[in-house]
């Protein structure tokens, strides 16, 4: 009986395939500022982009990860060989791109510049799949290259560091070094936030202010899924004068470079030290935060990205043990350094268990303020939800702290 069931769903009548094969594609070539190349075929967009060449070792989620704003600029490297093969899923988003709970990835379209593959399915199939990988990117205007070796490729950024690079879609002219675009001199927090202030579930119970430096949507997701109601904010928005309006403080995740937001640390260091509700920061939210309590980010060689990253909690808050080690979901290049000594008043929350960077900072405040700062995704999507009830502890901190 099972048999049978399962034959007739093995019948693969619903699997779709591209109507053109990637062998008759336009040849395109990956070409690294350090100087290697790597030739194959160009899908998606038939044209050549510019950005940051990083790798991710996700496993799942190609749709999630493109569409995470956090990848504005950069060219994305799948370590995972075959991308591609549950398709593309319908995503509706709000005026401007904005949130809606309609939205199902992680923001309105295509974030990255470029994705570079192995093997790029050709036949792709899932219930909620629209479109291939190929159309989707060509409908974004985003080129993509496979059949190159993404483990070679990987292998030079991990020992080189991340590296600038070029697809260069149908020709081979290998650039010279100063043609590379950098988009690190870039504030790209400014290009990725929303432009005006908007608000979602006005019913909710306690009211969340979030910062949006380049927010995935899935941050939005669980603060609504803990019936807060949110007011997402521009980058440089002037929280402290508000900031009566609001029972606690979101800092979103976002791309580039956090020494570039300057406006948003002046304002943060000043809430931080006056303000007694809770503060949450991700990724880029974390840089900002720890930056506005004094201590310094760098850049690091290739970064974390991939969703199998340990960290270890050094002391207990919340739903946090001290002591165990969570896996989790990242996507960073930049982080914050291992001071000796923790500016007055904070300490290191979590640290990654691979390459001790600083995963997690913690207000050691004994009047009972809350703010935690974590450099990974404990939202993921996709991702271990190892720590996803720091969403809950953090509302759950609005709540006790709505009367203060
Ligand atoms: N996911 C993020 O918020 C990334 C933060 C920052 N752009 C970095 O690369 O470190």
């Amino acid at each position: 009986m099972l048999f049978k069931q399962f034959n007739k769903l093995t019948t693969f009548n619903h699997i779709r395939k591209f109507a053109t094969q990637v062998s008759q594609f336009t040849p395109a070539t990956l070409h690294l500022k350090s100087g290697q190349s790597f030739t194959g075929k160009a899908f998606g967009a038939d044209k050549s982009s510019f950005g940051e060449t990083v790798f991710t070792t996700s496993v799942t989620s190609y749709t999630e990860s493109m569409t995470d704003p956090s990848y504005k600029g950069q060219l994305l490297v799948f370590t995972t060989p075959l991308i591609g093969n549950y398709g593309v899923p319908l995503n509706p988003s709000g005026k401007d791109g904005r949130y809606t709970p309609e939205m199902f990835l992680e923001s309105s379209g295509i974030q990255c510049s470029g994705v570079i593959v192995a093997d790029v399915a050709e036949k792709f199939s899932h219930y909620e799949a629209v479109e291939s990988l190929h159309d989707w990117c060509k409908r974004h205007n985003i080129p993509g290259i496979t059949g190159v070796d993404t483990r070679a490729i990987t292998t030079i950024l991990r020992d080189q560091g991340t590296t600038l690079g070029q697809i260069a879609v149908g020709e081979s002219h290998k650039q010279s070094p100063e043609e590379y675009f950098d988009p690190s001199p870039i504030n790209l927090i400014a290009e990725a936030s929303t432009k005006e202030a908007y608000t979602l579930n006005e019913q909710g119970d306690v009211h969340v202010a979030v910062m949006d430096f380049g927010s995935k949507a899935n941050i939005i997701r669980a603060l609504l899924k803990r019936n807060a109601k949110v007011t997402v904010l521009p980058w440089d928005y002037d929280f402290y004068s508000a900031r009566d309006n609001y029972d606690a403080l979101f800092l979103s995740n976002g791309p580039g470079d956090p020494r570039h937001a300057s406006v948003a640390v002046e304002n943060l260091a000043q809430t931080v030290k006056e303000w007694k509700k809770p503060i949450f920061g991700i990724c880029m939210g974390h840089q900002l935060l720890g930056l506005a309590a004094g201590l310094e980010a760098y850049r690091m060689t290739f970064g974390n990205r991939g969703h199998n990253q340990p960290v270890l909690a050094l002391s207990e808050s919340g739903s946090i043990k001290a002591g165990r080690v969570y896996v989790t979901s990242q996507n960073h290049q930049y982080a914050l350094k291992l001071e000796e000594q923790f500016p007055d008043g904070w300490e290191p929350f979590f640290i990654n268990c691979n390459d001790s960077s600083v995963e997690g900072i913690k207000s050691t405040d004994k009047s009972g303020k809350q703010i935690w700062g974590v450099q990974f995704h404990p939202e993921a999507f996709g991702g271990p939800l190892d720590t996803i009830d720091m969403f809950t502890d953090f509302v759950d901190a609005a709540k006790k702290g709505k009367s203060i």
